[in-house]
Formats: C-alpha cells, structure tokens, sequence
C-alpha cells in the first residue's frame, strides 16, 4: 500500500497540519505530524472544557470501533516546556488513504496553557520511533511502525513548503517532488530520534565551506533550525543590525536586513540551500519593524533540531527500513 496526504502551513509556518481520520463514523481532526516524538495524542471528550478553545475533540464513546486500552496511561513533555497527558484508546486511524485498523490514540485528559492558545491543532503524531512512546505500562508503537510491514516501502517522505500546503508521503519516492539526486546519510535512532550528523555548512552563495560536524534530529514538529552558538553567531555576523535580545528568546534584527542564504551539508558531496527568506520568522513587534531569525541555538537541548525551516528546503526520506534519511534539493 502507499499514501499521500497534503500538510497545510499555519501562519508563518510555525507548524503544519494534516488531516486524520479517527473511529467510526470518522471523526476528522487537524494534526502535527511530529517526527520529534512517537506518540499520537488528540484533544477529545476528556479534556476539560476550560482548556479546549476551538479545537476538535475526538470522542471515542461516539466511535463503535473505539476499545479502551485498559489501565495505560501516557504523559508527555516538549522541549518548549508544553505537555500533556491522559488515557489510551484503540480506535481505526486513516491518514491520506492508508488505515490502521488498531492504532493507540492517545486520549487527553489534560493539557498545558500552549496546546490551548494553538487553536487550530487538535493533535499531534509522533513519527520518530517507538522505543520513546510515553504509554505506560507499555509502550505503544507509531502509526507508521504499524504501517510499515504494509506499505510499498518502508519509509515516508516530508515535502513542506514556505507559505503553501506540501505532503506527507508514506510507501513510496514521488520522483517529481524533488530535483536533482537523494542524497541519504545514516540514522542514529538509540535516542529514539531521527538523529544523523552534518559534516558541516557554508554562509551565502560565496562562502566557504566550514568543516563542522553538527548531529541534530529532523523534527518536523519544531518550527525553526536550532544549530550550535557559534554557528548562528558566525551567520547572524553577516546581517547588519542583527543582535542577540535575551528580551526575545534569541537572534532578532531589521525585518529590511538582507539576509544571506545558509548551505546545510550532506553526506560527502551534497548540501540543502536554505535560501535567505526562510532565515526571517517572523516580526516580533507589531509594526514589522524588527524580525525574529529563522535560525537560533540549540544551548541546553543537547543536540541541533533540524526543524521545518532547514526541512521546507528540502525533500525529506524517513527510511526506516535501511535507518537513514534521504535529502534532495526541490
Ligand atoms: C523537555 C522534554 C524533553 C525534550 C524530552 N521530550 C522530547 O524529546 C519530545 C518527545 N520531543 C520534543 O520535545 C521535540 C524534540 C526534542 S527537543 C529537546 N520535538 C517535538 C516537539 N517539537 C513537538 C511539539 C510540537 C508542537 C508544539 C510543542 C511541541 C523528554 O520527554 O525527555
């Protein structure tokens, strides 16, 4: 089998949602399919009125194929400090015409102040690996996992694009979403991530290459590219009026500020442009005077996130079945 369903940015890109079809009849909810996380959690009946704010709630009394995991539970926290929790129900799941008969669905009972202000996202699901799914006692395994031994090939693939719906694909390589090769590099998954190293990048179209190794995940459930201080304080050199406001939570300079493009290498002899505009977020004031970097550090997490501003430049392969992950220019 294979599928495809289309991802839709929110503003600014700060995340992309995708359409799932849970129990029977369906019940449809917009969801952040996260490849930083391995549990698939929605806002439902269970959640407490004052903490739901326009969000779709899954209700599995309403799904006749919905059956209580007896005793499970699951809690989980986010690297911005968000979290949730609550109990576990297998119900029928369907995403972009690929189904699964009993998938966990994470059912919550409670979630923080953050997933209530995201008006428009009911859900996330987790595609990194199973081995870090939060359900106690026993771990659950991810839509894909529970796809995979079903699907054409044993991977899927991530097309998002700036400021326009892209796909998420899973069985198989669309051969026209990309151009040029697929460069693939291993995964290291003992973290439970989508973990591979860049040998290292290159700032604006006539910079030199910087040998650098930088080991990050591909989340796709991360907005921005969080590298290394002294990578961002190399790059953020090169923007006039670029400083780093502690005010702001990081890099921040003039919305007008000429910002030049960012070279992420792969593997021995290929590298992702990250053209310039994807390095501007978003205004930070309200006149648009002052703009927030597309690029900030990875200080205290341990590791860079490759998030959706260096993914959106990208062609993106998960590919369990040989652990490695595939990047193509598009
Ligand atoms: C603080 C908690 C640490 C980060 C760790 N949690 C994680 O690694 C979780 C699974 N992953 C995440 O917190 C991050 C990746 C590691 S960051 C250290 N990705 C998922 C995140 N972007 C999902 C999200 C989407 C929209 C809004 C908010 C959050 C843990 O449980 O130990």
């Amino acid at each position: 089998s294979t599928g495809s369903v289309v991802t839709t940015p929110q503003q600014y890109d700060v995340e992309y949602l995708t359409p799932v079809t849970i129990g029977t009849p369906g019940q449809n909810l917009e969801i952040d399919i996260d490849t930083g996380s391995s549990d698939f959690w929605v806002f439902s009946s269970e959640t407490p009125k004052s903490q739901v704010d326009g969000q779709t709630c899954y209700n599995p009394n309403k799904s006749s194929t919905a059956k209580k995991l007896e005793g499970a539970t699951w809690e989980i926290e986010y690297g911005d400090g968000s979290s949730s929790s609550g109990d576990v129900y297998l119900d029928k799941v369907k995403m972009g015409g690929v189904n699964f008969s009993s998938q966990a669905v994470e059912v919550a009972s409670k979630v923080s102040a953050e997933f209530t202000a995201d008006t428009n996202n009911d859900g996330l699901m987790g595609l990194a690996f199973g081995s870090i799914n939060q359900v106690r006692p026993q771990k659950q395994t991810t839509f894909f996992e529970n796809l995979q031994s079903s699907l054409d090939k044993p991977l899927f693939t991530a097309d998002l694009k700036s400021g326009a719906p892209g796909h998420f694909n899973f069985g198989y390589i669309d051969k026209n979403a990309y151009t040029g090769s697929i460069t693939y590099t291993p995964v290291n998954s003992t973290q439970g991530f989508w973990m591979w190293t860049s040998p290292g990048y290159t700032i604006g179209a006539s910079g030199k290459f910087k040998s650098s190794p930088i080991e990050g995940i591909a989340d796709t459930g991360t907005t921005l590219l969080l590298l290394p201080s002294s990578v961002v304080k190399a790059y953020y050199k090169n923007v006039s009026g670029a400083s780093y406001q502690s005010s702001n939570g990081g890099y921040v300079f003039p919305c007008d500020a000429t910002l030049p493009s960012f070279y992420v290498s792969v593997g021995d002899d290929a590298r992702i442009k990250i053209p310039g505009k994807y390095m501007s977020y978003a205004p930070v004031d309200s006149q648009g005077q002052n703009c927030f970097g597309g690029l900030q550090t990875d200080d205290g997490i341990g590791f860079s996130i490759f998030g959706d501003v260096f993914l959106k430049a990208a062609f993106v392969v998960f590919d369990a079945g040989k652990e490695r992950l595939g990047l193509a220019a598009k």
